[in-house]
């Protein structure tokens, strides 16, 4: 897929003038009548997405399935508009294309979804986790029942790490109703991530318990974002960390090299010289 252009209604040639919500692999209907709907939102960077991004859907699926009576029916990766201004934060059309590839190319199930990253200004994750609501609950009224005869209420729930959960205690980062409208009324899969202690990063948490799960990764993956734009710009091998096509996408565009924006121009130059 790295080398095709993308389709007209791929994310990644969204704008907020021609958005729709993508739902091409959206389970239409459900398929064990006695489990309750459910897709998982990652709120991120993604800067650049890695197989850990890729591989907390497939963990919160298993512990979907065996801990819980959630049936797993879509799952979303919403990378943050540049807004943001995080160090390290690759323009939003690049976040979300190299998002593309790799759903693309490495998922059955997951998708790409822009709206956030099309904004304008920062949208706070409560806001973006009501816009799935409103997506999925109000625009298609939810998901049509096992046996064919109803449509069905879709629960919503935020998909992080336990760094984000640890963030969520510290003041001043989460409005108190965001986090009650979060925790409270959407809930969270929270993957356990090495450095962050999870009773610590709970510890304020616990009116919201029931609604925080809480998964253990039993192959420990630590690879983040900020690992892999160092090894970049150490011109240092990412090779199975991230996905080829995503790696290839890197190149391509020069992201994450320190001198990447002027290598860049001098390649616009030379294209408009010849
Ligand atoms: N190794 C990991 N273990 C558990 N969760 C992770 C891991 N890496 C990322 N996540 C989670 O993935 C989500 C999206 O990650 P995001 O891109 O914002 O962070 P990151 O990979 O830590 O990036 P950076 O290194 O740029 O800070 C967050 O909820 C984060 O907690
Ligand atoms: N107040 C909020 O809604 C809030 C606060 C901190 C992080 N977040 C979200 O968490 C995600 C990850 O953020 P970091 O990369 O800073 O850990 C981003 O999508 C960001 O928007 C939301």
């Amino acid at each position: 897929m790295s080398n095709e252009a993308p389709t007209p209604q791929a994310a990644s040639v969204m704008t907020l003038e021609n958005y729709r919500f993508p739902a091409h692999r959206l389970q239409q209907q459900q398929s064990d009548p006695d489990r309750i709907p459910l897709v998982l939102v990652a709120c991120g960077s993604f800067s650049p997405i890695t197989y850990l991004h890729l591989r907390m859907f497939e963990m919160a699926n298993d512990y979907s399935r065996i801990n819980t009576k959630y049936e797993v029916v879509g799952g979303y990766l919403s990378p943050v508009s540049d807004a943001y201004k995080k160090a390290g934060l690759a323009e939003s059309r690049h976040r979300v294309r190299m998002c593309e590839l790799a759903a693309e190319d490495t998922s059955s199930w997951l998708m790409v979804d822009p709206w956030e990253a099309l904004q304008p200004d920062y949208m706070p994750t409560a806001k973006v986790l009501d816009h799935f609501e409103h997506e999925i609950n109000n625009v298609r009224n939810g998901i049509l029942s096992a046996d064919g005869g109803t449509q069905r209420p879709v629960k919503i729930m935020l998909l992080a790490g336990a760094d984000l959960i640890g963030t969520m205690s510290t003041p001043g980062v989460w409005a108190e109703k965001d986090l009650d409208h979060i925790l409270g009324n959407f809930g969270a899969m929270i993957v356990e991530r090495s450095g962050t202690d999870m009773d610590e990063a709970l510890a304020n948490l616990k009116q919201w318990e029931d609604n925080i799960h809480v998964i253990t990764q039993m192959i420990q993956n630590n690879v983040s974002s900020t690992k892999i734009r160092l090894f970049l710009r150490r011109d240092m091998s990412v090779q199975y960390l991230i996905p080829a096509t995503v790696i290839e996408y890197i190149d391509q565009h020069r992201l994450y090299t320190d001198d990447g924006e002027s290598k860049a121009k001098d390649k616009d130059k030379q294209h408009a010289a010849n």
